[in-house]
């Protein structure tokens, strides 16, 4: 078979990991994601269709099982690496350097600890997306969901902010800390923050859900929606599965984040399209011209975010927003009338006319607004005006 060499015929190759296997499996190095067909049920986002299907048993067929997760999942960093995606999904069965040996150095050094802040988070989202699925599969999600209130217009609560006030209309972020900047608010109550911003005259709200890094949770989702607060909610997540966007609907969610940096560009067509079918707006988040590029490849996308911080290194710079409206993207931005959302680290009246020249129609914010005492008042502070009437 062209392209793939087998490394049963390699000496000194062991197969000790697998001590119940009398004839190794066919282990392929890939040199490439051309190697092998691309297959649907080789995605997460479309395996999460069925996760019933896959057998958590031990044994041989365990073993077979763990064999195949490990080849998906080198499958599936191989297709993200041909699209410029340097975050790769959790090893599923350890240390790939055990069933590698000594052919692909690579590998060996630095195969099982992840290399950055985003590629930590997406892998603990690995873990814990797949014991949340076991609690609550699927098909369960989906009796909630028809039994949910209706999702709010996120798009069009963007755009009448816009047309309102003449500024960006802003997407106020619910966000008690982060990795970057440790804790931003001690006395953290989601609603009342969520209450007061929509009083200072936010759009709409995102509201973070993961709780490890950021302390965020799905409970507070559910309690902002349940409040009655009328703002329609993004859940701002780091999105793995399409499970999870299904389980964001049914705890209030009217909108979700994809973040291209993380997701290869099926997935992004395959949750958009899950999100439509769900009544969800999609913010497609991407950080480089690369990921810009790749998302405007991508049909029905409306709402695009170009987030300001590097996930990866946390270097914040506004100019980010600027360099990629510039030029041909600029125009097919507009030409597709993609409203673009300007994200992370917007503290002044100066940087928010600053992003709106540069083109974006909407603004996400945090830190600057869950820090003031009154994060109501601290809209006001943001925009230099009151933004309420
Ligand atoms: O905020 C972080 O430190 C962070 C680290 C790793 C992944 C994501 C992270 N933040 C998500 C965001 O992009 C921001 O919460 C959002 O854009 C608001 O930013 P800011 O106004 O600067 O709080």
């Amino acid at each position: 078979m062209e392209g793939l060499i087998s490394l049963k015929s390699i000496p000194g190759l062991s197969f000790q990991s697998f001590p119940s296997f009398n004839q190794p499996p066919k282990f392929f190095v890939r040199r490439s994601s051309m190697d092998l067909p691309l297959r649907r049920s080789n995605f997460p986002a479309i395996r999460a269709q069925q996760p019933e299907t896959i057998s958590p048993k031990g044994g041989e067929g365990g073993d077979a099982l763990k064999v195949k997760e490990w080849e998906v999942g080198m499958f599936q960093n191989e297709v993200a690496a041909s699209q410029g995606i340097r975050i790769r999904r959790r090893p599923s069965t350890g240390p790939p350097l055990h069933y590698v040996g000594p052919f692909e150095f690579r590998l060996q050094n630095e195969g099982n600890t992840p290399r950055n802040i985003l590629e930590e988070i997406v892998w603990h989202k690995d873990v814990e997306v797949s014991q949340m699925k076991g609690k609550k599969p699927l098909v369960s999600l989906k009796k909630f969901i028809d039994n949910a209130p209706p999702t709010r217009d996120f798009v069009g609560a963007l755009k009448a902010a816009h047309s309102r006030t003449g500024l960006p209309g802003l997407i106020a972020e619910v966000k008690k800390a982060s990795p970057s900047r440790g804790i931003l608010r001690e006395n953290f109550d989601p609603v009342e923050i969520a209450q007061a911003y929509e009083k200072g005259g936010a759009a709409c709200l995102s509201v973070l859900t993961d709780e490890k890094y950021f302390k965020g949770s799905f409970e507070n989702l559910e309690a902002i929606r349940n409040a009655g607060v009328k703002c329609p909610l993004l859940c701002k997540e780091f999105v793995i599965d399409a499970w999870q966007i299904y389980y964001a609907r049914i705890k209030g969610a009217d909108a979700i984040l994809l973040i291209a940096a993380v997701l290869p560009d099926l997935d992004i067509r395959y949750m958009v399209k899950i999100c439509k079918m769900l009544g969800l707006a999609a913010l497609v988040e991407v950080h480089d011209e690369r990921e810009m590029d790749r998302v405007l490849g991508i049909e029905g996308i409306e709402l695009i975010g170009i987030n300001n911080r590097n996930l990866e290194t946390f270097e914040v710079d506004i100019s980010n927003t600027k360099k990629l409206l510039e030029g041909e993207r600029g125009q097919l931005i507009r030409q597709k009338d993609i409203i673009v959302v300007g994200e992370s680290g917007l503290f002044t009246p100066d940087h928010v006319a600053y992003v709106q020249e540069a083109g974006v129609k909407a603004v996400l914010v945090g830190e600057s607004i869950v820090k003031q005492s009154d994060p109501g008042k601290g809209i006001a502070g943001l925009f230099g005006k009151d933004i309420s009437v």
